[in-house]
């Protein structure tokens, strides 16, 4: 049975070059490593639908929380049974996104903290209700939100398809969501989590060395 390790973050953390830093890492050391993200765009109808929310385009549905945390959860939801066989067969299922997006990026659009309701609510749904495996370990991929929207900014120039959406473009949010993202790391949400410092170059070696 693989570990199921998340990395989590704001928009712009690095979370994908961190991704494939451990993948590398790991790799080298002889595990088995199978990447997976969230949400499924392209892949699976709720993450699409998702997309179309944070562009706007799903009026009422945009501004509902809990009717934008529900479509996250259910691309989870058709993902579980993946996500478990992924278990039986790698040493290691890294995850670049997954139930704690929803907790931080909810509380964070209600002004609520880690305390508050949608985080319990999420737990809850995908967990208790959807039975989506809890992750091992989570990573949080630690970031100030100049840099993160920084790093946004930039991807949208270079990439078209990349444009920011409506959770990306909003400094405040993201500041919310930090802030709810230590919490929940503190409070070990889940799983036991580890801070790393995304702004210089992450040292792989030695955060995998700790797996
Ligand atoms: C996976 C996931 C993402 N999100 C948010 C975080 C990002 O701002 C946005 C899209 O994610 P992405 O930019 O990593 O593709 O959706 C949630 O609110 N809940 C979730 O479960």
């Amino acid at each position: 049975m693989g570990k199921l390790i998340v990395i989590e973050g704001l928009d712009g953390a690095g979370k994908n070059t961190l991704a494939r830093a451990v993948t590398e890492e790991l790799t080298a050391r002889g595990a088995h490593v199978i990447g997976r993200a969230f949400p499924r765009y392209g892949e699976d109808i709720h993450a699409d639908l998702a997309r179309d929310g944070l562009h706007g385009r799903l009026g009422d549905l945009t501004e509902s929380v809990n009717g934008m945390a529900l479509l996250f959860a259910l691309d989870r939801r058709a993902a579980a049974d993946q996500l478990r066989a992924d278990l039986d067969r790698a040493d290691v299922v890294l995850v670049d996104r997954y139930v704690a997006s929803n907790a931080a990026y909810g509380a964070a659009r209600l002004h609520q903290d880690a305390d508050g309701e949608i985080v319990e609510w999420v737990r809850a749904l995908e967990i208790d209700r959807f039975g989506i495996p809890v992750p091992d370990e989570q990573i949080l991929l630690r970031v100030p939100v100049a840099v993160a929207a920084d790093r946004a900014r930039s991807r949208e120039s270079t990439d078209a398809t990349r444009a920011r959406d409506s959770y990306e473009s909003d400094d405040s949010l993201q500041t919310r969501c930090g802030r709810v993202y230590e919490q929940l790391a503190d409070r070990g949400w889940l799983s036991p989590w580890r801070v790393v410092d995304g702004v210089g170059q992450v040292d792989a070696a030695s955060l995998v060395a700790a797996f």
